[in-house]
């Protein structure tokens, strides 16, 4: 399978970390990037043809002739002229993944020839590690097995999940932006680790490892039946002990409820951005 990667920042470059550790060659994938000092670096840094805008005015119409997936992963108010440009390079079973919040399928298929399959996508930067999740939601004429490809590629870095579009707003509120929360809280345990003198690494060392592992054991648990997030929590919780007081001070603070706006700031944010770049299109 040949992929075009458009864009290869933070979200891309994490894809194609996950996809070259499985199942993808790094033959089959040409990426592309705006300037020719980042596609010098993404091409060092991950062993794949990426050409720039900068230095090649064709660069996004060479990388998408003969592929069977492209991924526009250049930001929200781009992608749109980022489709114009190659509408008319792709072949017509040419599947066209957007990872971008807020721009949806409507623009998108706008934007492309009539009939092109298009998904509309969020995935999240842990499938740089294989632990990633995507969102996937079918344009009106990507066909079932077009949907089932695109599935089963990303499968290889992260859980894939096919929703309903209007799900995928909701859905960027707790897992794409997701891992910004969990990277906070990690920063704040070491923090507060190292208010109580811990030296620094250790202290980061400790908040990392434990959110990775509490990470792996809500997943495994979830998926044997035999705990919710929950039940974990109030596991560590010894009656009248340390994480019993811990818990009672993060309550004290807010910090449920705050995670809870975090989730619906970041998708109303992805309502907003849409209905800005309606107005631009
Ligand atoms: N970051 C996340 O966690 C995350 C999660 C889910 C979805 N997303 C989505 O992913 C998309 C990209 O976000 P990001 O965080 O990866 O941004 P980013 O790090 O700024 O990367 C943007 C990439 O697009 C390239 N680019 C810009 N204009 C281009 C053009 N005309 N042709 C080819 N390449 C071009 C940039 O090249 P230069 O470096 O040379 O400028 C860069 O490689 C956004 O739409 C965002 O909504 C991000
Ligand atoms: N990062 C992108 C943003 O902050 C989309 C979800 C995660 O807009």
């Amino acid at each position: 399978m040949r992929i075009a990667m458009l864009g290869l920042g933070s979200m891309n470059a994490a894809i194609l970390s996950g996809l070259l550790a499985g199942p993808v060659s790094r033959e089959d994938v040409v990426a592309t990037t705006r300037s020719s000092a980042s596609a010098a670096a993404r091409a060092e840094e991950l062993g794949v043809e990426v050409l720039a805008e900068e230095s090649d005015a064709e660069a996004n119409r060479r990388a998408v002739d003969g592929a069977d997936v492209v991924l526009l992963g250049v930001k929200p108010h781009g992608i749109v002229t980022l489709a114009e440009e190659i509408a008319a390079s792709l072949a017509p079973q040419t599947v066209v993944v957007s990872v971008a919040a807020a721009v949806d399928v409507a623009m998108l298929e706008s934007a492309l020839r009539d009939g092109q399959p298009v998904i509309r996508s969020m995935p999240n930067t842990p499938l740089s590690v294989g632990q990633g999740v995507v969102g996937l939601a079918a344009g009106t004429h990507a066909a079932a097995e077009q949907v089932a490809t695109v599935q089963s590629l990303l499968s290889a870095c992260g859980a894939v999940h096919v929703v309903d579009e209007v799900q995928i707003d909701a859905l960027t509120g707790v897992s794409g932006s997701g891992p910004a929360y969990a990277f906070l809280l990690a920063e704040h345990m070491a923090a507060g680790g190292v208010e109580l003198g811990l030296d620094p690494e250790l202290a980061a060392d400790l908040a990392a490892a434990t959110v990775r592992g509490a990470g792996t054991m809500l997943v495994e648990h979830r998926a044997a039946g035999t705990a919710d997030a929950a039940a974990l929590r109030k596991a560590v919780c010894s009656p009248n002990g340390t994480t019993e007081r811990a818990v009672d001070a993060l309550e004290a603070h807010e910090v449920p409820a705050a995670v809870r706006a975090a989730v619906a700031a970041s998708a109303s944010r992805a309502r907003e951005m849409t209905t800005q770049l309606r107005d631009e299109v």
